[in-house]
């Protein structure tokens, strides 16, 4: 059986490290290099004891022609600004690139914008395939360079789309309640990720300015034709792991929950990573924890004439490393829950 020889660039970060624990039991991948910066010339196990005895590996220094020898496929779990310098040389060479940070993701006058720093090469960016699995599979199987979606985009995205396909509510007025771990913040220490911050508080932040707002926006225009305008508000909760989107939005016709669960299953058949809650039934962030299942649960609010849509995620498994490999398949060929078929844990 032919391996695919993979590199990971940023793999001693909470994402890369995700990607190795996911890939060390893929039956199709082979971790040929892990990349870091400030900790290059280091093991792995040093930073992850985990690790020992099942990835044995040194992080090695970004050297672009050694690295363009020994895989075929690079991801790039770096923060945003790092990939877009990098890629370009890449692409020229014939790799496979999958970004999981954003750099790839909006036009470049948005990621200016919203970003605030210069945006990636117009030749790369009209390159990239967004990598929300379930609804770009046929392009991702054609692409060479992924941008894999943000975490709270993959939740809303997946919660959202089916009605807004459906032409079941007005996206002109948009609600997301969005709930994270603070793995999402990444392992670079930061004061508001301080163990004395989090603990026993939660808080909203970015109001108004966060990142995945036009993400968000210019994907539900792609996939469902409909200029959106949401509001988007994170909160940082005291966990590990986990996003939970609380989605409320107008109906634009009568309908009952049963009507807009059945269109979610006609949208979803065969998806088997996306699981619709039956009746009366919603998702909380641990019945996907270390998973790739994305779980909706919707509500048609007769009062209020709205739908509440209620979907979890694992931030970095189907928000980040999952989905990255999810499409690593699909562009090699392979079954798309191939190394992903992981049952959450729980408790
Ligand atoms: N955490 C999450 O849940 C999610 C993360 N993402 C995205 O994934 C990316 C990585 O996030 P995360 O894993 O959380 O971040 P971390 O802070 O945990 O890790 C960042 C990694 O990037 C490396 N790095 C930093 N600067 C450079 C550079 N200039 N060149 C090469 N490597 C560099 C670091 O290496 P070193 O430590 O050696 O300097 C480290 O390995 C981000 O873009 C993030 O937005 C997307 C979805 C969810
Ligand atoms: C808890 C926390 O801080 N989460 C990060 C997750 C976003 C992320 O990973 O950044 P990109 O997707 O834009 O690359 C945030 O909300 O900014």
């Amino acid at each position: 059986m032919k391996m695919l020889k993979i590199g990971i660039v940023g793999a001693n970060g909470y994402s890369g490290a995700e990607l190795v624990r996911l890939l060390a039991r893929h039956p199709r991948a082979q971790l040929e290099m892990l990349i870091s910066h400030r900790t290059k010339g280091t093991m792995l196990t040093a930073h992850y004891p985990h690790f020992q005895q099942i990835i044995e590996a040194g992080l090695e220094d970004m050297v672009p022609d050694e690295i363009a020898g020994r895989v075929e496929l690079l991801f790039f779990a770096t923060p945003s600004g790092v990939a877009k310098n990098w890629v370009p040389r890449f692409v020229d060479k014939g790799l496979k690139c999958i970004d999981l940070s954003g750099d790839f993701r909006l036009d470049g006058e948005a990621y200016r914008q919203w970003y605030k720093r210069e945006p990636a090469p117009q030749k790369e960016l009209d390159k990239a395939i967004y990598g929300l699995s379930e609804m770009n599979a046929d392009r991702i199987k054609e692409a060479q360079l992924i941008a894999n979606p943000g975490c709270f985009p993959t939740a809303a995205l997946l919660g959202l789309l089916p009605p807004v396909q459906g032409g079941f509510i007005d996206t002109s007025f948009i609600v997301i309640d969005g709930k994270t771990g603070v793995s999402g913040a990444g392992r670079t220490p930061s004061l508001g990720n301080l163990f004395t911050e989090v603990n026993e508080n939660t808080g909203a932040y970015k109001v108004g300015s966060h990142q995945h707002t036009p993400e968000i926006e210019r994907f539900i225009k792609a996939f469902a034709g409909k200029e959106a305008k949401i509001s988007f508000t994170p909160h940082l909760i005291p966990m590990t792991r986990g996003i939970l989107c609380t989605i409320y939005a107008p109906l634009a016709k009568k309908v009952t929950t049963e009507d807009v669960r059945q269109y979610y299953r006609k949208v979803y058949k065969g998806r088997k990573f996306i699981r619709i809650r039956p009746a009366g039934s919603f998702p909380s962030t641990k019945e996907v924890y270390a998973s790739n299942y994305c779980d909706i649960g919707v509500h048609v609010d007769e009062r209020t004439g709205r739908l509440v849509v209620i979907s979890a995620i694992d931030n970095l498994v189907k928000g980040a490393s999952g989905q990255a490999i999810q499409n690593m398949n699909l562009l090699f060929g392979l079954e798309e829950d191939t190394g992903l078929d992981h049952v959450p844990v729980y408790p």
